[in-house]
């Protein structure tokens, strides 16, 4: 199994180009299911989960092809992928599968819609909360499915081969459902209104995919979707926005060790409050033609209580970096996890490089220390290993890295990026 090895120390300065972000491209691929027709998606990253994605949609029938060609010729760099959903041979999405990738049982959405059937394995992902399929559920049988969970599958069928359209108001936020009612809809009879839907940027980069694709939807962005079904949905051409987990790592990066990083390609807008705490810590945030220019310099972190919660809000998947750079803040930071009952796995880890958090519910509260020293930690999830990254890059010594597989699922070319900047960190394979 590889490992990462950081010996930290190192101030960052350079350039870091942001890729195309995965939990837009993953909603994205999914919605090739709808259509016929071709599906071109630029910008795609190419990370673990989106190859896991490749491989079930290939299950039901999709082909892909990558700038003209099956596979890229530039391992490890975002890429513009074909997606022709032109038959549909499988409407079932298997555990096998499915059990990896949370995102994966999105699918049912557009197979259910365009297909009058589904049969969806409960999903996986990362191991940071319970994460229930409730709402969507919920949400498809409010557009009239009908629906069965038998042996860890979900068998959904419509009644009359086509959805309904209806209300349906979100109890919770949830990205997730928001994404698939939306797709859902898009090919339903009538008019679909979701209340209290998610606003985050991934939605809204997946209402302008299915709008490019002939889909009639307003508000995305907003907490009320107003999806007016059609009767079919036509090929597009569609842009990944960069990815603003990405970005704000990198920046919270910078901000603990100091120094000066352009973040090529990154978006302000899509991580406005993260920013501004970056800047309450004493970093240096500058919105340029080119990107984000982070910069950090003389008088160390200030610590900043944060809370977690749907966006515009500081994201949840930020919260473990930030965690991370509050355990070298000159002082005392409550960080409180609202989305996900169990997304703290990271405290134990950062405590192994000198790091003093102590819980409380949902509360970690961190005392910041004047150095962290480096030592073998376990990554136990793809953004708590990326917090364990950032740790090292400030600890002083050598930190490893174990279990890489999870930041595969989530940053393309990490060790590549940083090593840019003047990091000193490699991959060892095996
Ligand atoms: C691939 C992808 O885009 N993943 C992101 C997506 O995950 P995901 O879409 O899974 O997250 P949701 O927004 O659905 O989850 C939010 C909360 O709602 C709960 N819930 C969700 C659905 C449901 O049917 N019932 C229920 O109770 C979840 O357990 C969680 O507590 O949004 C999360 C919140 O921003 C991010 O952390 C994930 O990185
Ligand atoms: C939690 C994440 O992914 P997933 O929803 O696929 O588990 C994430 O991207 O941080």
């Amino acid at each position: 199994m590889d490992r990462i090895r950081i010996v930290g120390g190192n101030e960052l300065a350079g350039t870091i180009p942001i890729s195309g972000a995965k939990n837009a491209a993953l909603p994205l691929m999914i919605a090739s299911l709808l259509t016929d027709d071709t599906l071109t998606l630029e910008n795609v990253p190419h990370l673990a989960d989106v190859e896991q994605l490749i491989r079930i949609l290939g299950n039901h029938g999709v082909d892909y092809s990558v700038n003209g060609r099956r596979e890229s010729q530039q391992k490890g760099y975002s890429r513009t992928i074909n997606f022709s959903a032109r038959n549909i041979v499988d409407t079932t999405a298997p555990y096998e599968l499915v059990s990896k990738m949370r995102a994966s049982f999105w699918v049912i959405g557009p197979l259910l819609a365009r297909m009058g059937e589904a049969k969806v394995s409960l999903p996986g992902g990362c191991a940071i909360g319970t994460r229930p399929v409730d709402l969507f559920l919920e949400g498809l049988q409010v557009l009239g499915a009908e629906l069965d969970v038998d042996n860890g599958y979900v068998i959904a069928k419509t009644k009359n081969g086509r959805l309904v359209g209806n209300r349906y108001v979100f109890p919770k936020v949830s990205v997730g459902a928001t994404h698939v009612l939306m797709m859902a809809a898009a090919l339903a009879k009538g008019e679909t209104v979701l209340e209290n839907a998610a606003r985050e940027p991934e939605i809204v980069n997946l209402a302008e995919c299915l709008i490019a694709m002939g889909a009639k939807i307003h508000g995305a962005g907003t907490s009320t979707i107003t999806i007016h079904g059609v009767e079919a949905l036509s090929g597009a051409r569609v842009r990944v926005i960069p990815d603003r987990i990405e970005t704000g790592t990198y920046a919270m990066a910078v901000a603990m060790t100091g120094g000066d990083v352009m973040l090529d390609g990154a978006r302000p807008d899509l991580l406005q409050t993260a920013l501004d705490v970056l800047v309450e810590t004493g970093a240096e945030i500058t919105p340029t033609n080119e990107g984000i220019r982070v910069k950090r310099n003389g008088a160390g972190i200030a610590p900043v209580d944060v809370a977690t919660a749907p966006f515009p809000a500081f994201p949840t998947d930020l919260q473990a970096q930030f965690m991370g750079l509050m355990t070298m803040a000159k002082g005392k930071s409550r960080i409180t996890e609202t989305i996900f009952e169990n997304r703290f796995m990271h405290v134990q880890e950062l405590a192994r490089l000198g790091a003093h958090i102590t819980l409380s519910g949902q509360t970690a509260i961190v005392d910041g220390v004047a150095r962290l020293k480096g030592a073998p930690v376990m990554a136990t999830d793809l953004r708590a290993s990326v917090s364990l990254v950032i740790a090292g890059l400030a600890a002083e010594g050598e930190t490893t890295v174990n279990r890489v597989y999870h930041l595969d699922r989530g940053f393309e070319r990490l060790e590549e990026k940083l090593s840019g900047c003047g990091a000193v960190i490699e991959r060892i394979s095996g």
